[in-house]
């Protein structure tokens, strides 16, 4: 296929990164609460509208799933770190979605991402050999990023021989293209709509995003 002939699919299949340890947090972060919501209800919510499937990569048993997202454990010895997530997600979707050229990850921790995530992430998208990721005010947000299928074989391998196991670094042995979303904007201020939550307390300060997007509702 001629480069210029890349058409991808409209909506990709997707997979929802939560399978670490969740250390910082003391407990697991697909099991955490915001503002009285799952952030897992909030995060599916967020992503059914925009993929054409759904699953989340998750390794540890004990936490609870809606019954129609399909769990998918890290397919290498666990806990090496994201790219172990990422590496699940494409093998997932080889065998659940065989004509998708590129895999969606999210991970469990951001609440606020954009809801033009995977059109805008697609619509970048040149060849089928790239990899389309997210920026914001200047700073990466690799694990919100297009995965071509095709390079699942060379993950595994790298992941295998590379001792940092660094997403940046594996992003840098292929083609990439890097989409900017704009910030937020809130009576509080910008609000950075990749704002991850690691800790307690940035769960308490996504409390107090989320007021400041309800109040500049309508
Ligand atoms: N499958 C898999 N995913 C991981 C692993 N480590 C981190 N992740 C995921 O990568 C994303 C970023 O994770 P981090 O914040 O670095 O790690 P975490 O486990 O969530 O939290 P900490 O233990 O506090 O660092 C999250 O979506 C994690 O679920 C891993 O070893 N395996």
């Amino acid at each position: 296929m001629a480069e210029g002939d890349f058409h991808p699919i409209r909506r990709p299949p997707a997979v929802i990164l939560a399978g670490g340890r969740s250390s910082r947090m003391g407990s697991p972060k697909a099991g955490l609460v915001l503002a009285g919501k799952p952030m897992l209800t909030r995060v599916v919510e967020r992503l059914r509208a925009q993929v054409s499937d759904l699953a989340i990569n998750l390794n540890d048993p004990s936490v609870a799933t809606p019954s129609d997202l399909t769990v998918v454990p890290d397919t290498i010895p666990s806990f090496i770190g994201p790219l172990a997530g990422v590496l699940a997600a494409m093998r997932h979707t080889a065998k659940v979605s065989p004509a998708a050229s590129h895999v969606l990850t999210a991970p469990i921790d951001t609440p606020f991402f954009p809801t033009t995530l995977a059109s805008s992430l697609e619509g970048a998208l040149t060849s089928k050999d790239e990899i389309a990721v997210a920026w914001s005010g200047g700073e990466m947000h690799p694990l919100f990023a297009l995965w071509p299928i095709a390079i699942a074989d060379d993950l595994d391998a790298w992941i295998r021989t590379d001792s940092k196991r660094r997403v940046r670094a594996f992003i840098a042995r292929h083609p990439s293209v890097a989409v900017e979303f704009p910030s937020i904007p809130t009576k509080a201020g910008p609000l950075d709509p990749f704002f991850n939550i690691n800790t307690p307390e940035q769960l308490q300060q996504a409390e107090a995003w989320l007021q400041c997007l309800e109040d500049r509702e309508p």
